[in-house]
């Protein structure tokens, strides 16, 4: 029997997305950094604008801090200071790669000293996680080589491995920390966690709070995200999500924008691996707005996410079953892209007005001259901007 919006209505409201505090701030490419009026100068400045998009949403409840981009001198306050915004610190992500002594690695480096130092910012970060209540450190490791023969890949792998054992050690057992991987940039010959076997081989080795993270725009063109998705839910190791899109490499736009069927499809793997409203598969953005305005881009984000789900939700799980037990290929992919196909826009307006929400929470957002106002207050001082 056909699943309706009200059958899925009840899960959909379980949908909680984590966005990403850097998203907030000016970034941009080599070329150049675009400034914004109003953009954030401090993490405070980050997570008042988050919550705006959780006040319009009702679907971003914890925001991920970057250390040190987020660094402040009592983080308990912090946590405080979101709650008081009416949303809460997330995943705390570690840096080791805008460090000078990193240049040739950080917990992959021949020098021990330079790995503690590593190891040493990651026990930080734990520390912080205990003032936040964070559950997740989230470590991406920008480590690799340029030439061939510049490193011995093999002792790298060696030496992250060690380094990530002592980092797992200092973990609280209502911790993780998940690997996420990526299969170039800044490195551009190899890189030590480039794709989810390197990051599964890992994190297997560690134990079991110890997970992988799937950044969507880390994977070389072609890749077939979703089967990456199943996998891993069937290995039982897929902690989180990095959400963005793109067209190229790792643009860190929009999710969805670039490829929304490709959202459908990792969403619809979601669903069936059990890991959709799963405390333990995070669902995160990882995105920067180069020329858009940042609230409403996450704002979009957010929704696209939803939508997505929903037309996943409404998928007919027992008529895809009957047609794939039957080999009948164009039947089971007719019933995938009727899904896909259903216009759910309407039915969620109206479902988010029956929860006290706007039914167009972009545009509720424009009206609320929230942007204007940031733009007169937040005069001097240093916007915060991605890498400073
Ligand atoms: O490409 C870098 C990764 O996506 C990381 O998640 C990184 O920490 C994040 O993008 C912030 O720059
Ligand atoms: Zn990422
Ligand atoms: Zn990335």
């Amino acid at each position: 029997m056909a699943t309706t919006f009200s059958d899925i209505a009840p899960l959909l409201a379980e949908q909680a997305i984590e966005l990403p505090s850097w998203a907030f701030g000016n970034s941009g490419t080599r070329f150049k950094v675009f400034a914004t009026p109003g953009t954030p100068r401090t993490p405070q400045e980050k997570i008042a604008d988050a919550a705006q998009v959780h006040r319009y949403t009702g679907l971003a409840p914890t925001v991920a801090l970057h250390i040190p981009w987020d660094n402040v001198d009592d983080y308990a306050a912090l946590g405080t200071f979101a709650k008081d915004q009416g949303v809460a610190l997330g995943t705390i992500n570690s840096n080791t790669f805008q460090d000078d002594d990193y240049k040739f690695g950080a917990l992959s480096h021949v020098d021990p000293q330079i790995r503690r130092k590593a190891i040493d910012h990651h026990l930080e970060c734990i520390d912080i996680m205990h003032a936040t209540g964070s559950r997740d450190l989230k470590i991406w490791l920008a480590e690799g080589t340029n030439y061939p023969g510049q490193g011995d890949m093999r002792a790298r792998q060696d030496r992250v491995a060690e380094s990530l054992r002592t980092i797992y050690a200092a973990l609280a057992d209502d911790q993780r920390l998940v690997l996420e991987y990526k299969f170039f940039e800044p490195a551009f010959y190899h890189t030590d966690v480039p794709d989810w076997g390197t990051s599964y081989a890992q994190v297997a080795a560690l134990g079991d709070r110890a997970m992988v993270c799937l950044d969507t725009g880390h994977h070389a063109p072609g890749t077939n995200i979703e089967f990456i998705v199943m996998q891993l839910l069937r290995l039982g190791r897929l902690g989180s999500f990095d959400f963005n899109s793109r067209f190229y490499a790792d643009d860190d736009l929009i999710v969805g924008a670039a490829d929304p069927f490709q959202l459908f499809r990792i969403i619809a793997e979601v669903i069936r691996g059990g890991g959709y409203a799963n405390p333990d598969v995070a669902f995160m953005l990882d995105q920067c707005h180069n020329v858009e305005d940042k609230i409403p881009g996450q704002i979009r984000s957010v929704l696209n996410v939803q939508e997505m789900t929903a037309r996943a939700l409404l998928l007919d799980r027992e008529a895809l079953a009957a047609a794939e037990e039957a080999g009948d290929v164009l039947g089971a992919n007719a019933v995938f892209m009727d899904a896909f196909y259903t216009d759910v826009r309407p039915w969620l307006a109206q479902w988010r007005e029956g929860r006290g929400l706007p039914a167009d929470p972009f545009q509720a957002y424009l009206d609320s001259g929230y942007a204007q106002r940031i733009a007169e207050e937040r005069v001097g001082g240093t916007q915060a901007s991605w890498g400073a």
